[in-house]
């Protein structure tokens, strides 16, 4: 696959493709004994070690299919609509100030490489994670990159097929998508890290008409067992249309 056959988020089709919601609850992965949380890009309300119940048992499933006692190493679960906009506004300007002579539909394009639009974003339904591998004692595995490693700094090694990298790493890479493929989660082609269930992107790649997982905002009320049931907002649906 090279990166002009990948389907990005800017595509149309992921736009198309209804997001409905099944009210599935988000748990809160501080609860999860068996799944490790970095906290690299930890919040005060600890939204980021969120992820649907679905999810969880998926990454269970695959943290157990890999090698040798690999485990997985979370670095992102759900992302509030507000972070995902400043992210998105963010690398646009990057891409803006690095290559002033790209018309505004190639910037954003080559954006959605790295960081989705609002209006489609994985992770704001509590369906996507950004994860890598460690061992059981919490040392990370190369993997050719770090996680979130733009295409431009990396010269397009953060895409998961990309041969510019060690051996080691690609093995890395293989062992991480063999176990998360077999427990149902897509990958992002252009980030090796970033993987996700149910959500529109999912859906488009599994062939399903509509996403199991919507945009949510994240209900404070939770219940003793870290489980809280996304809020139901119909603002929600009006704030993340398609500019
Ligand atoms: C910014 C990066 N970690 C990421 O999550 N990218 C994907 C495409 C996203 O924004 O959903
Ligand atoms: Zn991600």
């Amino acid at each position: 696959m090279t990166a002009d056959s990948f389907v990005l988020l800017s595509d149309p089709r992921i736009d198309a493709i209804e997001a409905g919601d099944s009210g599935e609850p988000l748990v809160d992965l501080r609860t999860v004994s068996g799944l490790r949380l970095d906290r690299r890009y930890a919040d005060e309300a600890g939204a980021f070690g969120h992820l649907r119940e679905g999810v969880v048992s998926r990454l269970l499933d695959a943290q157990a299919a890999l090698p040798g006692g690999l485990r997985f190493l979370i670095t992102e679960g759900y992302r509030p609509l507000d972070r995902q906009q400043s992210l998105f506004d963010g690398y646009l300007g990057e891409l803006r100030a690095r290559y002033p002579e790209w018309p505004e539909d190639r910037v954003y394009v080559e954006a959605t490489k790295y960081v989705s639009p609002v209006h489609v974003a994985p992770h704001s339904t509590g369906g996507a994670v950004d994860l890598t591998l460690c061992t059981s004692d919490g040392v990370e595995l190369d993997m050719g990159t770090p996680v979130d490693a733009t295409p431009v700094e990396s010269a397009n090694a953060c895409f998961t097929a990309a041969g510019n990298i060690g051996e080691p790493a690609r093995r890395n890479r293989r062992a991480m998508s063999a176990a998360l493929t077999s427990a149902g989660l897509v990958n992002y082609p252009t980030e090796w890290w970033h993987w996700s269930y149910g959500e529109r992107y999912w859906a488009h790649v599994t062939g399903n008409s509509r996403a199991r997982y919507a945009p949510v905002r994240l209900n404070p009320a939770k219940h003793a067992d870290g489980r809280t049931r996304p809020a139901a907002d119909p603002a929600i649906a009006a704030e993340v249309r398609r500019p």
